[in-house]
């Protein structure tokens, strides 16, 4: 052993009441300064001392049998003697998550219902954890850490098992024991539904895009009229009685549904109905456990219209299904990394609508690609008065690039040259207006600039969408071209990570009107 690892559990073992061992840096470096305690890490069960330290570089979960008769054998990893006690040098593996979350409820993921401020922090890389607590202990938000969609875990050639361990990892090393979601994103099957239930994902968003139906954008009113009768006669018959010429009381408005309405919006949604009933009912209910069940109509041609909404939110009701949160498409765009692009004026009459609607219905709004949309977060965090669910992705992972930017600008014109040859394969993924012409050019800025390309839309929207070619691209040999080394840069910069991440991160918060306790 390592003799300054060796003084971390000495160290360890001389301290009487682990929990209060407090420092105020997140990192205590111990001897020569080749092992690194995080300090938060310190924890106590079954009679074993656990911490996770950073040993020449790697970092892995220490367990001291301290008590007689502890055993950490349920670990996997070498064992060692110090002061007379069994030490394990555990790898953190998912053998090893597993029993994390065994030992510790805190580790495992939890729904968090219909109230108050939930922020999805889909972690592409699965290092982000550390910066994202760090900001949200000090809120009263809570985070949905393991968040990826099937998208990203295809791009990035990622699993959800490496999604979930990457937040328990996370919430040990930080000592965050308040609780994190984790949520299958955009799932489109019931296969992929079960995929992130069998490991205990504690949210489900259900993904209706490829049931909605949008041909009826492009219809004419005798064409919706002929697909209308054509429906079975059961179905018209169910819903005219409950919707046909009659007129619903949302925030303070009035929501009529004319003929022409329902029957658009019966053709629009009703495959969307049937598909979420048979999610819900047949692979969610099953599980018979708390899960936050998201309904997902965002990713669709169109905005949702407040009656669609509305129809939407009245059908889940009347069957019986119970979403935590609904995510419509508002008027306007949401893209990728970029500010909200529309008019906020309308945007912000809308959004009263579907805030009404959601409030009426009981769950949350749900904002996705939630990024970056600084201009429209004080709306959102005014009109939904703290009840609602943010989604971001991605932006930690321009977060990351910017540490990479400052500290290896050689990798960095690298990544963006790359990305920029690579961008029109990525647009197949990403819906995103971006100008390539008006993109920086990194060739004739000093490397003191190179941040000014993730501070441009252009610039920010290339890197961004393109994470899931430049995380898998190949040397010839076989090897890959940039993951190794982006992970390997931004292990030694971890501190400057999470630090940038704790201001991104704040600043959504800060824009929402949390507030953020200086403790
Ligand atoms: O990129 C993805 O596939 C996902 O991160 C997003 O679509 C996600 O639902 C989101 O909106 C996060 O901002």
């Amino acid at each position: 052993m390592h003799p300054d690892c060796k003084a971390i559990c000495e160290y360890i073992l001389s301290s009487k009441e682990i929990d209060t061992v407090k420092y105020s840096k997140h990192m205590r470096s111990f001897g020569e300064g080749a092992c690194h305690l995080y300090a938060d890490s310190v924890h106590a069960s079954n009679g074993c001392v656990l911490f996770i330290a950073k040993t020449l570089g790697e970092k892995f979960l220490w367990v001291i049998e301290k008590e007689a008769g502890a055993d950490s054998s349920e670990f996997e990893g070498r064992v060692m003697t110090v002061a007379g006690r069994n030490v394990r040098k555990a790898p953190l593996s998912h053998a090893n998550a597993v029993v994390i979350r065994r030992w510790f409820p805190f580790a495992r993921p939890t729904a968090f219902g219909r109230e108050g401020v939930s922020i999805g922090l889909g972690d592409r890389l699965g290092i982000a954890g550390p910066g994202h607590l760090r900001i949200i202990r000090k809120t009263k938000a809570r985070p949905v850490l393991a968040q990826q969609s099937i998208r990203e875990l295809n791009l990035t050639n990622r699993t959800y098992e490496d999604v979930l361990d990457s937040a328990t990892w996370a919430v040990f090393q930080e000592g965050y024991h308040l609780g994190f979601g984790a949520d299958g994103d955009h799932l489109k099957t019931a296969a992929e539904v079960k995929q992130a239930l069998d490991l205990e994902f504690s949210m489900i968003t259900l993904d209706c895009s490829e049931k909605i139906d949008n041909r009826v954008a492009t219809m004419t009113k005798s064409q919706i009229a002929a697909a209308y009768w054509a429906l079975p006669k059961e179905l018209r018959d169910e819903l005219e009685p409950l919707y046909l010429d009659k007129g619903f009381q949302v925030g303070g408005q009035e929501l009529f549904f004319d003929s022409t309405t329902l029957r658009e919006i019966v053709l629009i949604y009703s495959k969307a109905m049937d598909f979420i009933r048979h999610i819900y009912f047949d692979v969610v209910k099953p599980y018979n456990r708390e899960i936050d069940f998201e309904v997902s109509i965002d990713e669709t041609m169109t905005p949702t219209t407040p009656e669609a909404h509305y129809f939407v939110a009245a059908e889940l009701q009347r069957h019986g299904i119970v979403a935590s949160s609904m995510a419509p498409r508002f008027c306007g765009e949401f893209q990728k990394a970029i500010d909200y692009i529309g008019d906020i004026a309308q945007f912000k009459r809308e959004f009263i609508l579907h805030s009404a609607i959601a409030d009426q219905f009981g769950y949350r709004l749900s904002i996705h690609s939630g990024s970056d949309k600084f201009s429209v977060y004080p709306i959102i965090g005014e009109i939904t008065g703290g009840r609602v669910h943010v989604k971001t992705a991605g932006t930690n992972w321009l977060e990351a690039l910017k540490v990479i930017a400052s500290k290896k600008p050689a990798l960095f014109r690298e990544i963006y040259a790359f990305a920029l040859e690579h961008f029109a394969e990525a647009t197949v993924y990403y819906h995103v207006t971006t100008d390539l012409g008006k993109a920086p050019d990194a060739t004739v800025m000093p490397d003191t600039d190179l941040k000014k390309v993730l501070q441009q839309a252009d610039g920010r929207q290339v890197l961004h969408i393109t994470y899931g070619l430049v995380l898998t691209a190949k040397n010839p040999d076989g090897s890959y071209r940039f993951r190794d080394t982006i992970y390997k840069a931004l292990d030694v910069e971890e501190e400057a990570y999470a630090d940038t991440l704790f201001l991104h991160i704040q600043k959504h918060l800060l824009k929402l009107g949390m507030e953020v306790f200086r403790a």
